[in-house]
């Protein structure tokens, strides 16, 4: 059976250097080109790139998005700064390649992905809710792509059962004191030297705390489900967003 042919962007950062040594090793993937800042976006075709893996910084992403997509190149995307005009964007370039598929993946970690789907699933039993993200000081972004998809997910579920906002006498509150509310979720972030990328859900009603965390210990966690992605991406056009998606999660 033929090798899939994969691409890394921004294969010189944290992730990309990782994702460089995960796809150089699998069995059915060859590494046809490793892209770097600077690095023209035509070594993907002219490497004959089927699947680009892209791990860059918000800035940068819908560029090389763009470009892959009009020629016909599979994304695994795991950079983050995802906002409603940008996945439409994104989608209108899909609607004119057809046959293109797009993953974009707020998270490749496994847990990270459990802990979005039992957070939504907890969401209707509580009446509090907040996330705190934790992770090291060189990240781009605030809040992390997970905690927001994480908050949009337990608003829609809280929503869906009708429970109305959180109980929070915010008016003697500093600043910045009570979080950025994502979809009226409090979502919390920490900028620390030594952690990688860590997620607490907390749940709280009258007499209990419910507690969901998860610990990315280092960007190898996170491979598997970028692997896990290359070996879909190509079956499914058009945009999937989240990995749970190309999962088994109810099987
Ligand atoms: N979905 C997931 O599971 C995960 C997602 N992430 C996300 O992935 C992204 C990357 O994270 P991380 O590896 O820590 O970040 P880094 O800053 O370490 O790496 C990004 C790399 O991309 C390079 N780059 C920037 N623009 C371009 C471009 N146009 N073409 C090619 N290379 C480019 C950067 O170069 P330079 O240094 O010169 O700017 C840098 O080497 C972030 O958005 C992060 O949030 C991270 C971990 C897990
Ligand atoms: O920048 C990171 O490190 C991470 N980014 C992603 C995010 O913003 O959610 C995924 C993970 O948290 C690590």
């Amino acid at each position: 059976m033929s090798k899939l042919r994969v691409a890394v962007i921004g294969a010189r950062g944290r992730m990309g250097a990782e994702a460089v040594r995960a796809v150089s090793a699998a069995d059915d993937m060859e590494l046809v080109a490793a892209l770097g800042r600077g690095d023209p976006l035509t070594a993907l075709t002219d490497a004959g790139a089927e699947i680009a893996v892209e791990l860059t910084q918000p800035d940068s992403v819908m560029e090389n998005l763009e470009f892959c997509v009009r020629h016909g190149i599979h994304g695994v995307v795991g950079t983050t700064g995802w906002t409603d005009g940008r996945i439409a964007e994104l989608e209108g370039w899909l609607a004119a390649s057809p046959g293109t598929g797009v993953l974009v993946a707020p998270n490749f970690g496994i847990g990270a992905v459990l802990t979005m789907r039992f957070a939504q699933q907890a969401a209707r039993f509580f009446e509090s809710v907040e996330i705190v993200e934790l992770h090291h000081p060189g990240k781009a972004d605030a809040p992390s792509g997970t905690a927001v998809r994480t908050a949009r997910l337990i608003a829609g579920a809280r929503q869906a059962a009708g429970l109305g906002e959180q109980p929070d006498a915010t008016s003697t509150a500093l600043d910045g004191a009570r979080g950025a509310s994502v979809d009226g979720v409090p979502v919390h972030a920490v900028r620390l030297r030594g952690l990688v990328a860590h997620q607490e859900v907390l749940f709280g009603d009258e007499g209990e705390i419910f507690t969901l965390r998860h610990d990315s210990m280092n960007r190898g966690s996170f491979m598997p489900g970028v692997l896990l992605g290359v070996r879909r991406v190509g079956g499914v056009p058009g945009l999937t967003f989240g990995l749970e998606h190309f999962m088994d999660l109810d099987g």
